[in-house]
């Protein structure tokens, strides 16, 4: 696991020196965001300096669009993926208002205060600085000063369109999962602390954990879907209820409901991690409660036979 550095008033800039940085939020780590991380990691070898993730502490959109927002995961989340890449090190910029309105120049200026990277990795749109005003273009003239490598990749693409984090965005929404895995190069997941529920589970004959995932963090559309939970260190076949239950909209809570196949205990408090593998249906208001309960049965099996 890399260091992770935060960039703050302490933090020593000499740090940047020889380095060999790959730029951007990185919400999802995806395949797209690991090309770059692999582009920093050739040129620190080649160079024989250090490869770095630099990125902010929070997602810019959390402060300029909070209602739309969809994050693919949490803040911690993917500094922790970031620190996993195969980089030798995170930096971690603090986004605050003041730093998101400076001028493309001072937003450089304030990121490396004079000590530049010997390379820098960017997808060719990449933006920064006040109203997302900085391009390449603001970059390589920064560069010609300073003497950085400035690398703007095209972005890479599956079935020609690019790999972004606003596409595996909508495939979620329409609940593929397939595919958003598929860009992603991973199992999609979403974590949670199991909550009390309404304890109807158990009398219907299955019992489910329950999650309140934030609106925020939930950009994966309602249904019924095929997973493995993570919870203590184990991992369980999991049959999922993403969204409110809407046979019971008028007094269910929880937007995660998750059936652990083979697994009888308390799990109140703990922290679960889903990760999502296959749709299985829509999720569906239930006129009768027993068809209601086959139906959930008749998923549950299809979970146990095939994943
Ligand atoms: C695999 C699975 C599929 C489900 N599908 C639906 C559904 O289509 N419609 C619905 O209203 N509730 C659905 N539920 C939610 C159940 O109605 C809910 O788990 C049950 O009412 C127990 O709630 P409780 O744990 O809060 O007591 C599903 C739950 C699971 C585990
Ligand atoms: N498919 C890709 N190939 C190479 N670089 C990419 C790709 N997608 C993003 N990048 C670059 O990775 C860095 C992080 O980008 P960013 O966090 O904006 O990701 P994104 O997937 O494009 O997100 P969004 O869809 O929300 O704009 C930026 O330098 C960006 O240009």
């Amino acid at each position: 696991m890399a260091e992770i550095y935060r960039v703050d008033a302490s933090f020593d800039h000499g740090f940047f020196k020889g380095t060999s940085c790959a730029f951007g939020v990185f919400d999802g780590v995806h395949r797209g965001h690991r090309f770059l991380l692999d582009c920093a990691r050739a040129t620190a070898s080649e160079n024989g300096g250090a490869s770095v993730a630099l990125t902010f502490d929070i997602d810019p959109d959390e402060v300029f669009h909070p209602t739309r927002l969809k994050k693919l995961m949490t803040n911690e989340e993917r500094v922790l993926m970031l620190a996993d890449s195969g980089v030798d090190a995170v930096a971690v910029l603090p986004f605050t208002r003041d730093f998101a309105a400076s001028s493309p120049e001072e937003f450089l200026v304030q990121t490396f205060d004079g000590t530049v990277p010997s390379c820098l990795h960017v997808g060719y749109d990449f933006k920064f600085g006040a109203r997302a005003a900085g391009t390449v273009r603001d970059l390589d003239a920064w560069a010609a000063e300073g003497g950085t490598d400035v690398q703007a990749h095209d972005l890479k693409s599956d079935d020609g369109a690019p790999i972004t984090a606003t596409r595996i965005r909508l495939l979620l929404a329409d609940g593929d999962i397939e595919e958003a895995n598929h860009l992603l190069g991973r199992p999609y997941f979403m974590t949670g602390v199991v909550e009390p529920g309404r304890g109807e589970g158990a009398d219907l004959g299955f019992r489910t954990a329950n999650l309140t995932v934030p609106d925020q963090m939930r950009p994966l559309g309602d249904g019924v879907y095929a997973a493995y939970a993570h919870v203590d260190g184990a991992r369980y076949k999991a049959a999922v209820n993403v969204g409110v239950a809407a046979t019971f909209a008028d007094r269910a809570t929880a937007t995660c409901e998750v059936h652990l196949l083979d697994f009888s205990g308390d799990l109140y408090g703990k922290p679960v991690k889903v990760e999502f593998l296959h749709w299985l249906r829509e999720m569906r208001k239930f006129d009768d409660l027993d068809e209601l309960v086959s139906t959930v049965k008749g998923n549950i099996a299809w979970v146990r036979e095939n994943l």
